[in-house]
């Protein structure tokens, strides 16, 4: 039977201590001029006016008491995006669930989200199509720009082998909330796992446009967490989330 150790600290003390604490300052709305507004960069109390985001006409942004120092608070975590990329087989999944899996035993609040899996609901209708998986990332990008919002620890794990489609949602996020963590194993490692039998598939032409095969894969020029083989053996899952939870401890998000 799967069983979870229960974190170590109670969240009923912290669902207690809820009703003793403040919202931070009440927002004051800065009125702007502008009518237009690059999708994705409204933020909370930017503006109250009647304005215009991409294709989205006459919205108008509204502000909420509880925000997110508040949901930090509460949680005891700062709220970021830890963006995991790499070849298919790198072990994104593997890593993503070790590092979810880590983090709430030392309680903390994570949510994952998996390419393949979103692939079956809200990205079911993209293709592998340059495009397409521009539009998959930007949509994860937005979804997880809110799990962070929420305060949450969000474990976004997807080939996203553009780096331009990755630059776009760390620029969706405050600054140092985008924690890029690039799984550098070589295609022949990958290749050698193929649990799913996909580059079998690639390398027989039944799968066209397959990263790493015959679609192109863009590794991270300055990205903040690498992870590779040493001594030509691969760090163990454990070892990798334990990588990734020693840059989140050094850099405060494990505190509100
Ligand atoms: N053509 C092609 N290229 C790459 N991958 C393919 C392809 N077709 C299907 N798959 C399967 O889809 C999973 C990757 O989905 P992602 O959403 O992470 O891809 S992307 O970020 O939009 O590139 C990927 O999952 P992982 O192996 O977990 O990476 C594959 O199982
Ligand atoms: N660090 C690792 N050491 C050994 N095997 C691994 C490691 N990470 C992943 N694997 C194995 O490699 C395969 C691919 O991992 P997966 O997490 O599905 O990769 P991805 O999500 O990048 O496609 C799986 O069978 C997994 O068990």
């Amino acid at each position: 039977m799967h069983t979870i150790k229960p974190p170590s600290r109670s969240f009923g003390t912290s669902i207690r201590r809820l009703s003793l604490l403040r919202p931070s300052q009440a927002v004051k709305l800065k009125p702007v001029s502008v009518t237009q507004v690059r999708a994705g960069s409204m933020e909370p109390g930017m503006s109250n006016a009647v304005t215009s985001v991409g294709k989205a006409t006459n919205i108008r942004w509204h502000d909420c008491q509880i925000r997110k120092i508040d949901r930090q608070n509460l949680l005891q975590q700062k709220g970021c995006v830890i963006w995991i990329t790499g070849l298919s087989g790198s072990g994104k999944s593997t890593l993503a669930c070790a590092l979810s899996r880590e983090l709430h035993y030392r309680g903390h609040m994570t949510y994952v989200l998996d390419g393949d899996n979103l692939r079956h609901g809200l990205n079911s209708d993209l293709t592998f199509k340059a495009e397409d998986r521009a539009e998959n990332i930007r949509r994860v990008g937005e979804v997880a720009k809110l799990f962070a919002d929420a305060g949450v620890i969000c474990i976004a794990c997807l080939i996203s082998p553009y780096r331009m489609d990755r630059d776009a949602c760390r620029s969706l996020l405050p600054d140092s909330t985008f924690i890029e963590v690039f799984l550098d194993f070589p295609l022949e490692i990958c290749e050698a796992r193929d649990p799913k039998g996909l580059y079998k598939l690639a390398r027989s032409g039944k799968i066209k446009g397959f990263t790493g095969i015959d679609d192109p894969y863009e590794p991270p020029l300055n990205c903040e967490i690498v992870i590779q083989p040493k001594n030509g053996d691969c760090p163990s899952p454990q070892t990798m989330a334990e990588q990734v939870v020693s840059y989140l401890q050094q850099n405060g998000f494990l505190r509100a």
